[in-house]
């Protein structure tokens, strides 16, 4: 996040939510929750989504539907990662890094068991 924005040439807010389906598993619970809300409204604003990665999608169609209903002027989606082969449910990325194969993956924020956040690089849990 703090590498993305540092490269956005314009005047913008950021704001943080926390979800999650996966806790400490490597497998999506398929049920999402949410652990933080954002602090301020979205309401006729121009919104960019950044996710880490989108695998099954489950976690980024619940954040669409959820950010939509605020009503916000757009809302896009930014993420460094897709696993389309895994995907359950078609979700837009409008921007995205990389696409990669099925693996979990971890380091440069990706939490493996919530570690490893801090790695400075991306590498998988067989490699
Ligand atoms: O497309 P999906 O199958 O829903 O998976 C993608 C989500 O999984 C991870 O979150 P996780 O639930 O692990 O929470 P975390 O960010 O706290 O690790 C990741 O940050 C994405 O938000
Ligand atoms: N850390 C991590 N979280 C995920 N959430 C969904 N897929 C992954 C993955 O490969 N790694």
């Amino acid at each position: 996040m703090a590498d993305l924005v540092r490269s956005i040439d314009l005047p913008l807010s950021m704001d943080f939510l926390a979800v999650s389906s996966y806790g400490n598993a490597t497998k999506s619970s398929g049920e999402v929750e949410l652990i933080k809300d954002l602090r301020y409204p979205i309401s006729g604003r121009p919104v960019l989504i950044v996710e880490d990665i989108v695998d099954t999608g489950i976690t980024l169609n619940y954040l669409l539907r959820m950010l939509e209903a605020r009503l916000p002027a757009s809302l896009k989606v930014a993420a460094l990662l897709s696993k389309p082969s895994r995907r359950k449910i078609e979700v837009p990325i409008h921007y995205l890094g990389f696409e990669i194969e099925d693996a979990f993956v971890y380091g440069y924020g990706l939490d493996r068991s919530q570690l490893d956040r801090n790695l400075p690089f991306i590498t998988s849990q067989a490699g």
